[in-house]
Parts: structure tokens; sequence; C-alpha cells
């Protein structure tokens, strides 16, 4: 059997352990392993693809990002290609990465990546190609499981960082506002909030008002509280107004933030309370993976190649109620999984009094 690995979408933490855990899983059985670069995209040079050994996965499980390059724009069904004028078009380079596997012998592959990715994996079975998914993100909006890897990495890095921020404001009496990843789900904002006993947070899932921001502040200092922590999510959207967006490149999905910058400036001008806004960014999806991710990277990794061993093609290993499971890559393709509203864990914020911002 000879397999390949690639990874696609954002980069996480815990990803190399995946790597490490299918690369030594296939070899123990005697197959061989290659590693794709950059998403598919070696798949269309003339190095299309490594060959993965005991040694090129050697003590990688506690390394962040990804040992083989990851894409977030390179959509093989619309692959952005530069012109001479500085414009693009698209060519659909799908049957490129279907030929190119075979030629090199490739009988199945596994696809680390989050929804993106999996979009592309279903269409790619759809090709005839043979697919095991792994569920990567660390903004946990994968539809079908409890969590993806990287997620708990990205809320501890937040929740740490948010830790820090409170000592300063507190110090300054300042109101300060931290903006974290998580695209149209609120996950890394609500868990990291939660965690790090935030007084507002604002998720995309419940669409926000200044007033009800104002009134938490001035509720606060009616306490003798001269200081607050607002967490928002890169997604959080305005009732009036919708979602930050700060723009998008060529083959990319929109790049969403701003919110944090509109809170501080509206707060300052509107209440008159010092405040700063800070940006966490891509820290919270770099360094080393939490014992949590290392763990259930490794666990899926190892599944991988026993749904592969067992010809269970077109699954994606999924982590649900702490149980490994197989779910077929069709069901999570194009879907999104957001913050239920009626969670209990918006209902224990709610009980600590957090303002949610509606
Ligand atoms: N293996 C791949 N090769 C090339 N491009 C890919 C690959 N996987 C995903 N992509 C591109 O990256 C985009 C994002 O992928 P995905 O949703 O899996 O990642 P993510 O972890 O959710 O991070 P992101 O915030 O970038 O969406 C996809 O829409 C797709 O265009
Ligand atoms: O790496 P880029 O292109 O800045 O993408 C940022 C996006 O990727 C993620 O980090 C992971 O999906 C999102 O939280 C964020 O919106
Ligand atoms: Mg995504």
């Amino acid at each position: 059997m000879k397999i390949a690995i690639n990874t696609g979408g954002g980069d996480a933490p815990g990803l190399n352990a995946v790597i490490r855990a299918a690369t030594k899983a296939a070899l123990n059985r005697g197959w061989e392993v290659l590693g794709l670069r950059n998403g598919y995209a070696s798949l269309y040079t003339d190095k299309p693809a490594t060959r993965l050994t005991p040694d090129s996965v050697r003590g990688i499980t506690m390394q962040g990002g990804t040992i083989l390059g990851a894409a977030n724009r390179g959509n093989p069904f619309e692959f952005p290609v530069l012109q001479a004028d500085g414009s693009y078009t698209y060519e659909d380079r799908s049957d490129v990465v279907v030929s190119k596997l075979a030629e090199l012998g490739v009988e199945a592959v596994v696809a680390i990546g989050g929804d993106g990715s999996m979009h592309l994996a279903h269409r790619l079975s759809e090709k005839g190609l043979k697919i095991v998914g792994v569920p990567k993100t660390i903004d946990n909006d994968l539809v079908g499981c409890d969590t993806t890897l990287g997620f708990d990495t990205a809320c501890t890095i937040a929740t740490e960082a948010i830790d820090r921020i409170t000592t300063t404001a507190e110090s300054h009496q300042r109101a300060m506002i931290v903006e974290v990843m998580g695209r149209y789900a609120g996950w890394i904002a609500l868990h990291a909030g939660l965690a790090s006993s935030a007084d507002v947070i604002l998720i995309p899932e419940i669409p926000f008002t200044l007033e009800s921001v104002f009134k938490k502040l001035e509720q606060l200092k009616k306490q003798g509280k001269e200081h607050a922590v607002i967490v928002v999510a890169e997604g959080a959207q305005l009732k009036e107004g919708g979602h930050f967006i700060k723009g998008k490149q060529v083959g990319q999905a929109e790049l969403l933030g701003g919110a944090a910058a509109f809170l501080e400036k509206e707060i300052m001008s509107q209440t008159g309370q010092e405040t700063r806004s800070v940006i966490l960014g891509h820290q919270q999806r770099g360094g080393r993976p939490s014992t949590y991710d290392r763990l259930i990277s490794l666990r899926f990794g190892a599944e991988a190649i026993r749904a592969i061993e067992e010809g269970d093609f077109n699954k994606l290993v999924v982590m649900k109620e702490n149980q490994l499971r197989r779910i077929p890559i069709a069901d999570v393709a194009g879907k999104f999984k957001t913050v239920p509203t009626d969670s209990d864990t918006i209902m224990t914020a709610r009980d600590l009094g957090i303002c949610l911002g509606d």
C-alpha cells in the first residue's frame, strides 16, 4: 500500500503529531508514505512528493506548524493563476491532482484540514480518489465532531494572553479589548473569555449592540470595578452593521477583523473610559500543541491508517463523546459548526453575569 498525506487550510498545533502517527502506523504495516507539500500544490511541480521515513517524522509531536507546509489559497478546483497584466484567472486543476497521485502509485490520501479541506476532499472523492480526513482547525467549526485539533491549544494561548491583559487593565483602570480568531464561529472567544473571567464576550452567533456593552461598563463602575476586559471574536457582528471585514486576497476566504479597533474608538468617544485594544492574531495558531491536542492528533493519525487498512474510505475520523468515530466526509463538506446559543456554556456565561452583547 502506498499512501500520501497532506495538510491544508491554516496551520494548527497538532498537525505534526498527526503526520508522525499516520506515518509510523503506515510504515509499521510495511506501507510506503509520501508527503505532499503545501496542500496539493507540490503535485503541480517537478517534485510532487517526498518520502516520509522514521527519520523525517522523528521528534515532531511537540512541534508547531506542519513539516509539510500548509495552503489556504490553493483550491485545485479554482486554482488562481497570475497573468502577465497582474490579474488572475482560475484553472480547474482537480484532474491533475487525481492523475498525478495515480501516476505516483498512491492508493489512498490522508487529508488533514478544516471545513474547506473537507469540501475539497469530498469533491476529489467524487472523482475517484480514496480519502480519509482528519479534522484540523483552531476555529473548531467543523460539524460532526466535539473538537478539532488545534482548538485546545488556541484556547489555552488566548486564555493566558487575556489573563495577562487583565492585570494591566486593572493597574491602569482601563477597558481592554482582545480580538481573537475563529472566523464565523465564536468558540475561541467564548471558551477563552469564560476561562479568563472576561466581563464581555462578543461572538458572531449573538449580534451585539454598543448600548449593551456600554451598559455593562457602567454597571461595573457602579460596582466599584474600574477596569473591564472585553473579548471579541474576529467574526463578531453588530446587530445593525454585520461583520467587520478586513479584505480578501485572491483565492482566499475573506479576512475578518477590526471589531476591537471599532470598539476601542466607540468606548473612548462615547463613554470617556480609557481603552486599548489588542489583536492576538496568528500566535493562537503557532507553537507547541497542548497535551490534549498532541493526544487527539496522534489518535486521529493512527485511526486514519486503520480506516485505510479496512478500506473504509471517504470518511472523516472524529472525536465524538470522547470516542473515535468515522463519519462520511460528505456529511461535513460545505457545512459549518457555530456555537449553539442555548448551550450550557452560553448559559454559564450568562449566569456569571458576563455581557454577551445582546
Ligand atoms: N490541501 C489543500 N490544498 C490547497 N488548498 C487547500 C487545501 N485545503 C484547503 N485549502 C484551501 O484553504 C481554504 C481553507 O481551508 P480549511 O477551511 O480547511 O482551513 P481552516 O483550518 O478552516 O483555516 P482557514 O481559516 O484558512 O479556513 C480552503 O477553502 C481551500 O481553498
Ligand atoms: O492565515 P490567514 O490567511 O491570515 O487566515 C486567518 C484565518 O485562519 C484561521 O486562523 C484558521 O481558520 C482563522 O481563525 C482566521 O480567520
Ligand atoms: Mg476553514
